[in-house]
């Protein structure tokens, strides 16, 4: 783990359920390859993950199975790591690269910017050259424009030690809000082309393995790849990993097809493994009936890894462990990723407090942060951004270089439609909210433009299912990790009378379709809360009048009066949105009247600049960084 990281603390664990062919499985890292430095429950960095898939290998080359290492995309974009280089991921790319992966795909994040997607292409590819795998996207050739697969479409091969054959393949989600380098082509077509129908046809196979950054319930696109694979191989088992919705899940779609989904941002490292597979030494080693799966979602800290391993702070690390945690230091450094702006005054939270309250970020950005940073335009103004932009929680304390592209990574600038009509203006919010009668596919359904992404308004925990919501969010034990605790929080042995066996580490409670014992580390639960899809402020509105109702002291508002026109200022990801909300109140804006605002600056640079200039957020000078 990096040295500024929180010890971690100890907890009720249960074990790793080995097996035949074992798995670990990321997703979603979004460049927390530091791992977690203010959260000791999720502190191990990327070099711990290599020295930990280490011992894991070792054990399955001791006992004769196997361990394959997977990895579902979204590894760039919500960490200092990735974002605060220039060009970004100029040091976490090589970190990345350093574990070895067995199957690995794109995320969404890869392909927002063309930038990202290139790069992709000509170095992550490369450096992943057997593992990576791209069944249902293209792109175009930066050196000669030609349209052509990211990567290969699949990958069969077969295991090291038991000789399990497998055939591998890497989707992403029907993503549509990638920019015009990529191509991303529906899975439900891809699935009909030859390349496919050979792969799945193919009898010399003892597993699917279908990873993708796809969610695992609720998928039309895994749910067609099932019924493909079943429709030509009915008995095949299968294992999905997915990705994209942030949450730990577990889904059965029969006794012999799983699929696992294994969190983010480097809280989670996945742990599935089947037992009963086929191999190729067929004389060896015969099918079960019913393949055994489980699975395990493996808390990031080395409490856990330890543990797991059966290792200790003297035997964990390997070399390359300690060379790669070495480099994210260096690499922290060298982007002055601990520089603070400012403190904050107490934490703020995404979705682990109601919204609207004192200590939710989208009301202290309503309130505050984007009202003292508009107030210059005399002009009134709505101003809206999507809460999906905001990507993680505040603490009590330093607000870091870093702490910023966690809060908001996106570069997406602000942009103004003006001399909108207040009676149309001021219904987009609840438009875009789904408040109306009119609700999100309703107006996507009437779309002219095809680069809508219902998607894109998602809010940034939207919830698979409720038990999926309020099971599957971030543990944060926070105030024991700033205070370096190191707290044992077994569980009560015979006579020990004044201690109870209740859980002390806040954290996953996941229940899926194995049932609520998924979680390696035996967490207390928190409490989850929906957001808005979109936040706004109202600026420079007239004040409202007010008149002496009930004498010279009790004073009340009698009118409030609303401007004619209004300028409508937002973040320029949800630009389609905020036109096609126009288009259906009868107020038709096009691209060309939309312009640049703050020189075309972005929410993460209106946080950041905020919180310099605030002085409730200056840094008490004992406490200076
Ligand atoms: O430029 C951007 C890109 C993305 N967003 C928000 O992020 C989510 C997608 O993130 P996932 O991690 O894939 O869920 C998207 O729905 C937007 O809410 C953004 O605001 N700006």
């Amino acid at each position: 783990e990096q040295p500024s990281a929180p010890s971690p603390i100890a907890a009720p664990l249960r074990e790793l359920p080995w097996g035949q062919l074992n798995f670990l499985h990321t997703t979603d890292t979004h460049g927390w390859h530091g791992g977690h430095l203010q959260e000791a429950q999720y502190s191990a960095d990327w070099g711990d993950y290599i020295s930990f898939a280490h011992h894991l290998h070792k054990r399955a080359d001791d006992d004769g199975s196997d361990l394959l290492v997977v990895d579902t995309g979204d590894r760039v974009e919500g960490n200092g790591l990735y974002d605060a280089s220039n060009p970004k991921g100029k040091y976490d790319l090589d970190i990345v690269k350093q574990q070895s992966i067995d199957v690995l795909t794109v995320g969404n994040h890869e392909l927002y910017q063309r930038n990202t997607s290139d790069r992709e292409f000509n170095k992550v590819v490369p450096d992943f050259k057997n593992s990576y795998i791209a069944s249902n996207l293209d792109i175009y050739n930066p050196k000669n424009g030609e349209r052509t697969p990211m990567a290969q479409r699949f990958r069969k091969f077969t295991t090291k030690n038991q000789g399990i054959r497998v055939i591998a393949f890497g989707f992403i989600f029907n993503f549509q809000g990638n920019a015009n380098n990529t191509v991303v082509q529906p899975v439900e077509e891809a699935i009909k082309e030859q390349w496919f129908k050979d792969a799945i046809d193919d009898k010399e196979v003892d597993l699917f393995l279908v990873a993708g950054h796809v969610p695992v319930r609720d998928s039309p696109e895994f749910d067609a790849v099932y019924k493909a694979i079943r429709d030509s191989n009915w008995d095949t088992p299968i294992v999905f990993f997915g990705g994209h919705t942030h949450i730990r899940d577990y889904r059965k779609f029969e006794k012999k097809a799983w699929a696992l989904e294994s969190g983010r941002y480097m809280e989670t490292l996945g742990f599935l493994s089947i037992s009963g597979l086929g191999t190729g030494k067929k004389d060896e080693v015969e099918a079960a009936a019913s393949p055994d799966y489980k699975r395990l979602y493996i808390d990031n800290n080395l409490y856990s890894l330890y543990h797991h391993s059966g290792k200790n702070a003297s035997t964990f690390d390997t070399e390359l462990g300690k060379n790669v945690t070495k480099a994210i230091h260096e690499a922290r450094k060298k982007l002055k990723l601990d520089h603070a702006y400012g403190c904050a005054p107490h934490d703020y939270w995404l979705s682990r407090t109601p919204y609207p309250s004192d200590d939710s970020i989208l009301t202290w950005l309503e309130n505050q942060v984007i009202p003292d940073t508009f107030n210059f335009t005399k002009i009134p103004s709505i101003i809206l951004t999507n809460s999906g932009a905001i990507r993680f929680d505040i603490f009590k304390g330093p607000f870091t270089i870093d702490s910023t592209f966690l809060v908001s990574p996106f570069t997406s600038g602000l942009r103004t439609i003006k001399d909108v009509p207040y009676s149309a203006a001021s219904k987009v919010l609840q438009l875009l909210n789904n408040e109306g009668q009119i609700l999100l596919p309703d107006l996507a359904a009437v779309s002219q433009t095809d680069r809508v992404d219902l998607d894109q308004l998602r809010a940034p925990f939207a919830p698979v299912n409720e038990d999926t919501f309020f099971h599957a969010h971030t543990s944060h034990a926070h105030d024991l990790a700033l205070e370096h605790h190191q707290t044992f929080l077994g569980r009560k042995k015979d006579g020990d009378k004044d201690k109870d066996d209740t859980p002390q580490v806040p954290g996953y409670t996941t229940k899926d379709d194995a049932g609520t014992d998924g979680d390696d580390t035996i967490h207390q639960p928190i409490k989850f809360y929906q957001v808005p899809n979109c936040i706004s402020s109202n600026v420079s509105f007239p004040a409202p009048e007010y008149a002496a109702a009930y004498g010279p002291v009790n004073f009340r508002p009698v009118h409030i009066s609303t401007p004619e026109k209004v300028d409508i200022i937002y973040n320029e990801f949800i630009e389609n949105w905020i036109l096609l909300a126009l288009e259906y109140l009868g107020e038709k804006r096009e691209k060309k009247d939309t312009s640049a605002v703050l020189e075309g600056k972005s929410m993460t640079d209106v946080i950041s600049d905020w919180i310099k200039k605030s002085p409730d957020w200056a840094c008490p000078k004992e406490k200076d960084v």
